[in-house]
C-alpha cells in the first residue's frame, strides 16, 4: 500500500470515529422557561446512545434538537451550540428539511401513513425529494433492513395501519431507513409495544448500528442495559422561581453508568430508588 493511500485511509478512519453530534453549553428554552440547561456532550458514531432520566428532565427536548424538530414549536429557542459533524445545526443557512433527511426520527406511537405498506416507504422517500431509480428495490431493501420483509412481502398493498403495533413500528423504522439517513433518533420507540415486539425492535437496533448512529430515549432501564453502548443520565432540579429545569448529570459507557455511577442521583435512579 502506498503512503498516500495509507494517509487517505487513516483520514477516513479518523473521520469515522469523530462524534456525530457535539453540543456546547446548550440551553433550550420554551418561551422564557429554561427546559434544559448547559448540556455539553458528544454522540459517538455507529453506536447506540440512550438518554435516561425522570419525566420532564428534557430528554425528548434535547433529542428533538438533533433533527431540528423543535423548530415547529413557536416558543422554542436555544443558546449555546449543537453541531452535526462540524456543521452548526442552527446556522442560518441550514435547511431543516435536509437535516431531517440525514437524521431520521421514530416516535413513541407507531405512526405509519394511512397508505399501503409499499407506499409508506415509497411516499416517505419521495417527500424528501430523493431521486429513486428502482422503487421496488428501495422498498424491499428498507423492509429487509427493518426485519419486516418476510412478514409483509406477500401483502405489500395492504394498509400499513392493518399491521400489529410491533410491525407498524418496524415499518416506521423501515420508512426512516429508506432515506438512507446517517442517524436515527428514537423517542421511546417500544413504550407502546408488547414484550415480544419490544425484543424484536431491540434486536433490530443492534443490527442497525452497523450502518447508523442511534440515539434512543427510554424509560426502560433494562432496555438501556440491553441495547445501549453509551448512556446519558439526565435529572431535573427546581430553580429559584420554582420551575424545574433539566440537566445532564453524567454520561459514559452503559456498563459504568449502571454498575459504577459517579453521582449519587444516578445510583438512585438506575437502582429504582428515585423520587
Ligand atoms: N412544547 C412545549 N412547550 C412548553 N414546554 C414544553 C414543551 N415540551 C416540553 N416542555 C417542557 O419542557 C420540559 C422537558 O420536557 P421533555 O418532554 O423534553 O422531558 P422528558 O424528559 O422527555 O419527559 P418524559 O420522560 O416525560 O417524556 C418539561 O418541563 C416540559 O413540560
Amino acid at each position: 500500500m502506498n503512503s498516500s493511500h495509507t494517509a487517505e485511509s487513516n483520514a477516513q478512519d479518523q473521520k469515522s470515529k469523530e462524534p456525530v453530534f457535539r453540543t456546547e453549553d446548550l440551553n433550550i428554552y420554551y418561551g422564557d422557561f429554561l427546559a434544559v440547561r448547559g448540556v455539553s456532550m458528544e454522540i459517538q458514531p455507529r453506536k447506540i446512545t440512550a438518554f435516561i432520566g425522570p419525566s420532564g428532565c428534557g430528554k425528548s427536548t434535547l433529542l428533538r434538537c438533533f433533527n431540528r424538530l423543535n423548530d415547529l414549536i413557536p416558543s422554542f429557542h436555544l443558546k449555546g451550540k449543537a453541531y452535526y459533524h462540524d456543521q452548526d445545526l442552527f446556522a442560518d443557512d441550514v435547511d431543516p428539511v435536509a437535516v431531517r433527511r440525514r437524521i431520521g426520527m421514530v416516535f413513541q406511537q407507531p405512526n405509519p401513513f394511512p397508505k399501503s405498506i409499499y407506499n409508506n416507504i415509497a411516499y416517505g422517500a419521495r417527500v424528501t425529494g430523493m431521486q429513486i431509480d428502482d422503487m421496488d428495490e428501495l422498498v424491499e431493501k428498507s423492509l429487509r433492513q427493518a426485519a419486516l420483509w418476510d412478514e409483509v412481502k406477500d401483502k405489500l398493498g395492504a394498509n400499513g395501519l392493518s399491521l400489529s403495533g410491533g410491525q407498524q413500528q418496524r415499518l416506521c423504522i423501515a420508512r426512516a431507513i429508506s432515506t438512507t439517513p446517517d442517524v436515527i433518533l428514537m423517542d421511546e420507540p417500544c413504550s407502546s409495544l408488547d414484550p415480544i415486539s419490544t425484543l424484536k425492535v431491540e434486536d433490530l437496533l443492534q443490527e442497525l448500528t452497523n450502518d447508523y448512529t442511534i440515539v434512543i430515549v427510554t424509560h426502560n432501564m433494562q432496555q438501556a442495559t440491553r441495547v445501549a453502548d453509551e448512556t446519558a443520565f439526565f435529572n431535573a432540579e427546581a430553580s429559584d422561581d420554582g420551575k424545574r429545569y433539566g440537566f445532564l448529570v453524567e454520561y459514559g459507557p452503559t456498563e459504568r453508568i449502571f454498575s459504577q455511577p459517579q453521582e449519587e442521583s444516578t445510583q438512585r435512579y438506575v437502582s429504582g430508588r428515585f423520587g
